[in-house]
């Protein structure tokens, strides 16, 4: 998770708060100034920490505490709003998010110093919004740093977006005219121009990206900025907005220091909402911003939310009844085994999906995470080799057939302690998901039933690790999550839970 430290440091003074029975003055004084000392050390900035300790102390009344009412909630909450406000802009007027329009030829133009990540963000933005449908290219205007266009090339194929560039032409402005004109007659809905980035020459940075600006007149300018370089990032933000019309920002390197808070707090200068964050140089480290759900998980306790989007990023929702549908009625195959694993390596890092179930933050073991995938990658590569009947029986008739082995490992270059591993693996899931055959499913356009769920809700709470469930704080953190989602259809929510619990089987096989 990123910003772990700050993370971890808020909640244990949170914590310590509990640890008292009775809340006075000098306990509450202590147990800010943890707070503090957390923000500060994470690099926020000074003013904003005095600030925000002066507005959690009105927030938080200590006459109520002394009646008895759960202080740590209350200064949680208190916490809570401020990192929300400063993150807001510091409840300055913020600008709405912006959403590009299917259809139409959004043209996004990104902007920042050089090695913040630009051209690496540029791709993982267009794969990001490829994968919800749009038809994203990416045009490099950055003339300046020889090998740009190379690297976008690279990035771009890899992803397979359209992209476009030139060796030769030397003006940006001409480029990047070009390469959206193009894209427009191509019907790219998301058009995205890659500027320079420059270390000193600043003057001419900005007037480079005055003129890319005024040649492909940009929906939106994405101001993109590398956290590493801490409260610097203050000045950097309010240069660029002075420049060209940012409108978002998009804050990289995230993950592995912990010294983030000098770069989020620095984007209120900008006075625009934090469209994404990057968290690792691969293209899917990347998330969506949304401040609550951020701060939610930062103070440890999870974001529901953020993880049933992403299942449904990786189970699109019309094909989740059908695979309930067959586990219900006890078909578990191979076939499903292998989407399930497919649906895992969507999810992207484990770590980052465990950060957003409460308390979950920094339990997976390093090291454990690439054993996870590798053994998936085996498991998935011995499934390709086998026939249609194998992958779609239940009977291990056919799955133990030591003829059937033997060709299947052969098949995968592998040997016959790999194949003797999966099918076990087969046999343990297989008898997991027979727990849910008769599991009774909602009904269209609601749940409506209370039994049944909270049969279900006992059926899903068995199936995740007794460890993860005590950190999620039992059933009642499971109950917190369909509070958290209340007014959501409850129909569709157990469908999704379905899903999770999917996962949160696999995530038991895999030893997590
Ligand atoms: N760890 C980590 N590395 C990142 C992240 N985003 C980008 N990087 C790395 O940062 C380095 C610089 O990224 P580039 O995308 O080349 O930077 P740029 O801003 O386009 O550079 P110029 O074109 O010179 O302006 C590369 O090594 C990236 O892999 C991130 O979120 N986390």
């Amino acid at each position: 998770m990123v910003l772990g430290e700050l993370g971890s440091a808020l909640a244990g003074a949170l914590r310590k708060l509990g640890e008292h029975t009775v809340v006075d003055e000098e306990v509450m004084d202590a147990c800010l100034k943890e707070v503090t000392k957390a923000l500060l050390q994470a690099d926020v900035n000074v003013q904003y920490v005095v600030q925000m300790k002066k507005n959690i102390v009105k927030q938080v009344n200590i006459q109520e505490l002394a009646a008895g009412l759960n202080a740590r909630k209350l200064l949680e909450k208190a916490v809570f709003n401020e990192l929300v406000n400063m993150l807001e802009g510091g409840g300055a007027e913020v600008k709405e998010k912006f959403v590009p329009k299917k259809g139409k030829p959004n043209v996004v133009m990104f902007v920042g110093l050089q090695g913040c990540g630009k051209t690496t963000t540029c791709t993982k933005y267009a794969y990001h919004f490829q994968k919800k449908g749009y038809k994203p290219a990416l045009v490099c205007a950055d003339t300046f740093r020889a090998g740009a266009f190379d690297q976008l090339k690279q990035n771009a194929t890899k992803a397979r977006i359209p992209f476009y560039g030139s060796y030769t032409e030397t003006d940006p402005a001409k480029i990047a005219a070009d390469g959206v004109e193009r894209f427009k007659d191509e019907k790219n809905d998301l058009i995205i121009v890659d500027t320079s980035g420059r270390h000193k020459q600043e003057d001419s940075l900005f007037e480079e990206m005055r003129q890319v600006a005024a040649a492909v007149q940009p929906d939106m300018t994405i101001f993109v900025m590398d956290s590493s370089i801490g409260q610097a990032a203050q000045d950097q933000a309010r240069a660029f907005k002075a420049t060209v019309d940012v409108g978002s920002v998009i804050i990289t390197k995230l993950d592995g220091h912990a010294k983030g808070g000098g770069a989020i707090s620095a984007v209120a200068a900008t006075k625009s909402p934090i469209a994404f964050i990057g968290t690792g140089e691969h293209i899917d480290e990347f998330e969506a911003f949304d401040t609550k759900p951020f701060v939610s998980r930062l103070l440890g306790l999870g974001d529901w939310t953020g993880l049933i989007d992403k299942i449904n990023d990786v189970i699109p929702m019309d094909q989740q009844p059908e695979l309930m549908d067959k586990l219900v009625a006890g078909q578990f195959t191979m076939r499903i085994l292998y989407e399930q694993f497919a649906n895992i390596q969507k999810m992207g890092p484990m770590s980052s999906v465990m950060s957003m179930i409460p308390g979950m933050d920094g339990m997976l073991p390093k090291g454990q995470e690439k054993a996870s995938q590798a053994k998936i990658k085996r498991m998935m590569c011995l499934m390709d080799s086998m026939t249609d009947e194998e992958l779609d029986t239940t009977s291990l008739k056919i799955l133990q057939d030591p003829k059937r082995m033997e060709r299947i490992g052969r098949g995968a270059g592998r040997g016959p302690g790999d194949v003797v591993e999966l099918v076990e693996e087969y046999k343990r899931m297989s008898k997991m998901m027979g727990k849910m055959k008769g599991m009774k499913m909602p009904k269209k356009g609601g749940y409506g039933h209370s039994q049944a769920m909270a049969q279900n809700m006992q059926q899903m709470a068995g199936a995740i690790p007794p460890h993860m469930l005590k950190q999620m704080g039992s059933m009642a953190g499971l109950q917190n999550m369909m509070k958290q989602l209340e007014g959501k259809d409850m129909g569709k929510m157990m469908e999704q839970m379905g899903g999770m619990k999917g996962m949160g089987k696999m995530m038991k096989q895999m030893g997590m």
